[in-house]
């Protein structure tokens, strides 16, 4: 197979960890005979030092010509220290996700038999986790009006839902749901929440359809707590933009590590894969970040070509590496860990 590939490395590590999951990629296209042709385009901080902007239209048109894209990270201090700042990296993910329409961000949550016993978590709790978040990510409160009144005293972010938007999401969540445990949890706020109860009237709605779907409705703040406690009671879990980006963060403890925890974000012909992890500024050109998560969001990039063989060959290799130790600091045991690159080398060699 021939392959575009948009390469957006982005800020911070996100440069660290793509060439690792180039490194992959491009070891799994010798060994299986693609042709990947990789295209970097510029996104956040880096991009508005280039030019001004964290998604410009170049990088926009790069990502429309090719078949998928792999993003790293984007996020610097400097904007994050400085709440003023008008033009900042993360619009640039927002507005490259809004216009790419990939409403649905698909992110798996699983353990490593070999980390079992590194998780905080107690092995007998987390043992068995498979999970799968269905994060909504075009919409709800990162995409509504915001503002300041009252001279600055006051600010305002407005959340909010169409029932269009929470359909198109909660039939993919049914979808995956019918491929798995064929369970589903709608998790929400809908006790508060005008949002949460457009929400759960809508996925109510839906469940007639896939009759074969059991179906639960849980207030987020008992999920999060739930999570952690008995991970392995969920199935396919569907939530709204902001609930999924916290929920799954804390769910990356369950697994052992944020750099283990892969995405694909979907909803058009153009999917786009990414960790779930931010730019970890305090890492930066240490060689000390794990490129696991986005090695293994090129292995979700595979399968999404249908290429199971590819993804699992990734899977394979990354859990070879996780057996025998070849892992960077925050999975390190008796203060013996590799750097980014090294851990990237060993697994293409090893696919
Ligand atoms: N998708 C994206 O590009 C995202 C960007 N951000 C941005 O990233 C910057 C930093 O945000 P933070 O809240 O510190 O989140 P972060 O995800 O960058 O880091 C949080 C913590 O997770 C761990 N971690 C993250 N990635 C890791 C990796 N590959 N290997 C090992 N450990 C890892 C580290 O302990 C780190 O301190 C901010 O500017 C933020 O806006 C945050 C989340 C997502
Ligand atoms: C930086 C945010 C816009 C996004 C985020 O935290 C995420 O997508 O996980
Ligand atoms: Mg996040």
């Amino acid at each position: 197979m021939k392959l575009n590939i948009a390469l957006l490395a982005g800020d911070g590590i996100g440069p660290e960890v793509i060439d690792q999951a180039v490194k992959v990629s491009d070891a799994i296209a010798e060994k299986f005979n693609h042709e990947i042709n990789w295209k970097p385009a510029l996104t956040g901080a880096a991009a508005i030092d280039a030019v001004g902007e964290p998604y410009p239209d170049e990088t926009h048109d790069i990502c429309m010509a090719s078949d998928a894209v792999l993003f790293g990270a984007i996020g610097h201090p400097r904007f994050d220290n400085d709440p003023s700042a008008k033009v900042r990296p993360e619009q640039g993910l927002l507005k490259m996700r809004k216009k790419l329409g990939l409403f649905a961000n698909v992110r798996p949550t699983f353990t490593f038999p070999s980390l079992l016993d590194k998780s905080p978590l107690k092995r007998e709790r987390i043992e068995g986790t498979d999970l799968v978040f269905l994060r909504e990510l075009t919409g709800g409160i990162y995409f509504g009006e915001k503002g300041r009144r009252d001279e600055g005293e006051t600010a305002f972010d407005n959340c909010v839902y169409t029932r269009a938007e929470v359909q198109r999401l909660a039939k993919k969540g049914f979808e995956l749901a019918m491929t798995r445990d064929k369970k589903l949890c709608c998790v929400d706020k809908a006790n508060v929440l005008e949002t949460s109860r457009l929400w759960r009237e809508t996925v109510q709605a839906m469940e007639k359809d896939y009759p074969e779907v059991e179906v639960s409705y849980e207030f987020v703040d008992a999920v999060a707590m739930r999570l952690v406690q008995w991970p392995n009671s969920y199935d396919v879990l569907i939530t709204e933009n902001l609930f999924g980006d916290i929920l799954t963060d804390e769910a990356s403890v369950i697994s052992g590590s944020m750099g283990l925890m892969p995405s694909a974000s979907l909803g058009s012909d153009i999917g786009l894969f990414e960790p779930i992890h931010g730019s970890y500024p305090q890492a930066t050109g240490l060689n000390i970040a794990n490129p696991m998560a986005t090695v293994l969001s090129a292995a979700m990039m595979f399968e999404n070509f249908g290429l199971q063989e590819e993804g699992k060959a990734i899977r394979d290799a990354v859990n070879s590496a996780l057996e025998q130790g070849i892992v960077t600091e925050d999975l390190s045991e008796n203060g013996k860990s590799y750097g980014t690159s090294e851990v990237g080398d060993w697994l293409a060699k090893n696919i």
